[in-house]
C-alpha cells in the first residue's frame, strides 16, 4: 500500500442487492431532497441515454488522456457496478467508446459514470446501459497509467467511495453512503407520494398556498407595490 498514484484495490464492499432495490424507480430529485440537497453530481455530467442508473460504485482515479486503469476496471468489475472514472473533468481527450462499453454491457455492469469525455457516441446513445459523461470528443485516450482503482474519488464536485450506491435518471445522479441507504430510501419513497397527492391537489384547485401570501412577504420585509413599475 505504499505506491500512492498507482494501486489497485481489488475488492469493493458492496452493500446488499436489497438495500440497492430500495432507490429502483425513486426520483433522484426525491432521495437529493431527503438527503438535505447535498450529494448530486454537477450538471456538467450529463447522462448519454436514457437507461437509469442504479448500483454499486467502482472507482477509477484515471490520469489525464490515460485510460489503463478504467480497462483493469472493466475486469475486475462484477455485474450490477457502476464505474465511476474521476479524470478530473478533463475533456481534451475522450477515456472510452464503443468496444469498451460493449464489453461493459457484455459483463453486466449497471453504467458507468465519467468525469471526463466519450466518443463513439450514437452507439452510446442506443446502448441498454447507463452512460454518463461531461463531454464528447473523437480524441482518443493512451493506455499507460498511472492512475489509482477503489480509492475515494471525485465525480462532479461530489466524493464517492468505491461501494457508495449510485443513483440516476435524467436530472442527473446522486450518490449515496450505503450506512445512510435505509433511512434515505425510506424518506424519499414518502417525499415521492407526498408529491403524487400536491400533484392531485394542483388538479383539483385545493392546494394550500397560504405561505405565499402577502402577509408572509410583508413580514420578511418586502414592499408590496400596488402600482406599474415606472
Ligand atoms: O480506444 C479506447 O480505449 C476508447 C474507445 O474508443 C473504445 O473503447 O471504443
Ligand atoms: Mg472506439
Amino acid at each position: 500500500m505504499s505506491n500512492a498514484g498507482f494501486r489497485i484495490f481489488k475488492k469493493v464492499n458492496r452493500p446488499d442487492k436489497d438495500l440497492i432495490e430500495q432507490f429502483k424507480g425513486l426520483p433522484v430529485a426525491n432521495i437529493a431532497d431527503e438527503m438535505n440537497r447535498f450529494s448530486c453530481v454537477d450538471a456538467r455530467i450529463k447522462r448519454v441515454n436514457s437507461t437509469p442508473l442504479l448500483g454499486p460504485a467502482l472507482t477509477v482515479k484515471a490520469r489525464i488522456g490515460d485510460n489503463m486503469m478504467f480497462h483493469k476496471a472493466l475486469d475486475l468489475a462484477q455485474p450490477g457496478d457502476v464505474i465511476v472514472v474521476d479524470v478530473q473533468g478533463d475533456l481534451v481527450n475522450s477515456l472510452t467508446g464503443e468496444i469498451m462499453m460493449r464489453q461493459a454491457l457484455k459483463k453486466g455492469l449497471a453504467g458507468i459514470v465519467i468525469d471526463g469525455a466519450v466518443r463513439d457516441v450514437e452507439a452510446l446513445q442506443v446502448m441498454d446501459m447507463a452512460i454518463y459523461a461531461a463531454g464528447v470528443t473523437p480524441k482518443g485516450p493512451f493506455k499507460d497509467g498511472p492512475g489509482e482503482i477503489n480509492v475515494p474519488v471525485s465525480c462532479g464536485g461530489v466524493v464517492v467511495n468505491p461501494g457508495d450506491i449510485l443513483v440516476g435518471d435524467a436530472d442527473g445522479i446522486v450518490v449515496i453512503r450505503p450506512q445512510d441507504a435505509p433511512v434515505i430510501a425510506k424518506k424519499a419513497r414518502a417525499k415521492q407520494a407526498k408529491e403524487q397527492d400536491t400533484f392531485k391537489a394542483i388538479e383539483a384547485g385545493t392546494l394550500d398556498r397560504s405561505m405565499y401570501s402577502d402577509e408572509v412577504f410583508l413580514k420578511k420585509g418586502c414592499e408590496i407595490i400596488d402600482d406599474y413599475y415606472k
